[in-house]
Order: structure tokens, then C-alpha cells, then sequence
């Protein structure tokens, strides 16, 4: 059975794709079978693991609303075990169009049932690049989920939002999906040069004692570059800094999925 994370903030900027694509392609470099879900319109996971959007035919739109089966919208990537079901502008007109779909909590979760029940070889791991926001493209994702992973940024306003987050996730798990749980917070862009970096970090593990991952991603500039490349880091720089860290965060993911 696959263990489907959704990757959420509502915070913009905080490094939800960053962390999507490249635990993804970490996950998969250690052999498990791995679909990344771009569920938001903005298709930076898309571009960022090198699927050029002008060339696609369909996308994520389209399982959504016009019932297109995933199967024929799921894409290869150049990183062997990792596949996509891509995203594009599209997808903001899937927001508007759920609102008034029968169980419009659950459409992403029903054609993510379809196709793993179609598979021949099933995937190890799904995880799901969230919009930055609560509205009802995170809540399919929330509702289709067994855990949440939710990268907080190392800066002042970090832990504002965190407690809307939290409710958000209990409101889902009370509601709508009660095996939903915690994975863990991430740090992100961390620089340990700074003391705001750290203090941040301390708050938050204060807050969140045990649910904050050891793993913490540093501000690196390569991590910054890799997207433009169309590759996940592992690929765009093996050897750098980037590389290490997210491969260490899919160690730790993996020990925590068990
Ligand atoms: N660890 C890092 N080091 C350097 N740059 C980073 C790092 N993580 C993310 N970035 C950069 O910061 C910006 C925001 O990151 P990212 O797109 O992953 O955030 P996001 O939460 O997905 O944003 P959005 O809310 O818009 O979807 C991007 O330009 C990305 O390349
Ligand atoms: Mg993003």
C-alpha cells in the first residue's frame, strides 16, 4: 500500500515544492517506487522535476473535473522510479469547479483509489505539492492523505499561521479522514549563521516537541538553482549540501513511515 504525504503550508514561499520534489526523488533513489502529485496551478513541481507544461495534453485538471483516468495523464521523469501526475493553470479552475461537486472533499483521494487499484506495480510513495493555501484543493489533499509533512521557514512570522495550520489538519482528521496524521515539521532555509535561524527553530521544536524532523534544510544556493535546471538536486548537484540533506530527510521519513 502506498503512504500518501501531503506536502502543506498555507505560508507562500516556505519551500513546500522544494521539499516535494526533491524528498521525491531522494525516496526514489533509494528504490521506492514514488508518484509526485502537483496540486497546485502555479506547476512549479512540474516544471521544477523538467516537464515542459506547454506540451501537455492533460493534467491533474482533468482527473479532477473531466474524470480522465490518472493513468493517462501520469508522466516519466528523468529519475528512475519517480513518475508525475503534472499540473497547470488548469488546476485553479479545478478549485472553483469542485465547490460544487458531489463529495467535492474527496475527488482527489477517489481517482488516486482508481489508479492504484489499476496498477500493475504499485507505488511505495505518494507525495503531494499543496497551493499555498487551506481552501479546497489542500483539503482533497488532507482527506486523500495517511500523514502530513509541513516545511516552516526559518524566519520571524513562522509560527503564524502554524495554529490555523493545526486546526485545519484536526478539523480534517475529525471530519473527514480520521488516519490522518502528523509526519512532522521541517525546517527549512535555515542559516545557522543567524540567530534568528535558531531561535525559530528552538520556538518551534518548543511548540511541536518530537513532531519537528532532526533534519534540518539550510539556506543553499544550489537548492535555489536546481528548479530552473528542471532537475531535482540529487541530479542537478549529487555532491552538494542539497543533495545530503534531503537525502537524509527520506531516511528519516522512511523510519517514521516504518
Ligand atoms: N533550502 C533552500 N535554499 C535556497 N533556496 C530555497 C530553499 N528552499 C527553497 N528555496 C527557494 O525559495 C523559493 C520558495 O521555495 P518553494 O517554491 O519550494 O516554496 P513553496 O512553499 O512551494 O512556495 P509556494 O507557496 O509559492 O508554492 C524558491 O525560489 C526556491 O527555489
Ligand atoms: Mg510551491
Amino acid at each position: 500500500m502506498a503512504h500518501i504525504i501531503a506536502v502543506t503550508n498555507q505560508k507562500g514561499g516556505v519551500g513546500k515544492t522544494t521539499t516535494t520534489v526533491n524528498l521525491s526523488a531522494c525516496l526514489a533513489d533509494k528504490g521506492k517506487r514514488t508518484l509526485l502529485v502537483d496540486l497546485d496551478p502555479q506547476g512549479n513541481a512540474t516544471s521544477g522535476i523538467g516537464i515542459d507544461k506547454e506540451s501537455l495534453k492533460k493534467n491533474l485538471y482533468d482527473c479532477l473535473i473531466e474524470q480522465v483516468p490518472m493513468d493517462a495523464v501520469v508522466q516519466h521523469t528523468a529519475v528512475k522510479k519517480l513518475f508525475v501526475v503534472p499540473a497547470t493553470m488548469d488546476v485553479a479552475g479545478a478549485a472553483v469547479e469542485l465547490v460544487n461537486m458531489d463529495r467535492r472533499e474527496y475527488v482527489l483521494k477517489a481517482a488516486l483509489e482508481q489508479h492504484l487499484g489499476e496498477m500493475k506495480k504499485p507505488y511505495d510513495y505518494i507525495v503531494i505539492d499543496c497551493p499555498p493555501s487551506l481552501g479546497l484543493l489542500t483539503i482533497n489533499a488532507l482527506a486523500a492523505a495517511d500523514s502530513v509533512l509541513i516545511p516552516v521557514q526559518c524566519e520571524f512570522y513562522a509560527l503564524e499561521g502554524l495554529a490555523q495550520l493545526m486546526q485545519t489538519v484536526e478539523m480534517v482528521r475529525t471530519n473527514l479522514n480520521d488516519k490522518l496524521r502528523l509526519l512532522g515539521l521541517l525546517m527549512t532555509m535555515y542559516d545557522g549563521r543567524t540567530n534568528l535561524s535558531i531561535q525559530v527553530t528552538e520556538e518551534v521544536k518548543k511548540y511541536f516537541s518530537g513532531q519537528v524532523f532532526h533534519t534540518i534544510i539550510p539556506r543553499n544556493v544550489r537548492l535555489g538553482e536546481a528548479p530552473s535546471h528542471g532537475e531535482p538536486i540529487t541530479v542537478y548537484d549529487p555532491h552538494s549540501k542539497g543533495t545530503e540533506v534531503y537525502k537524509k530527510l527520506a531516511r528519516e521519513v522512511i523510519g517514521r513511515v516504518g
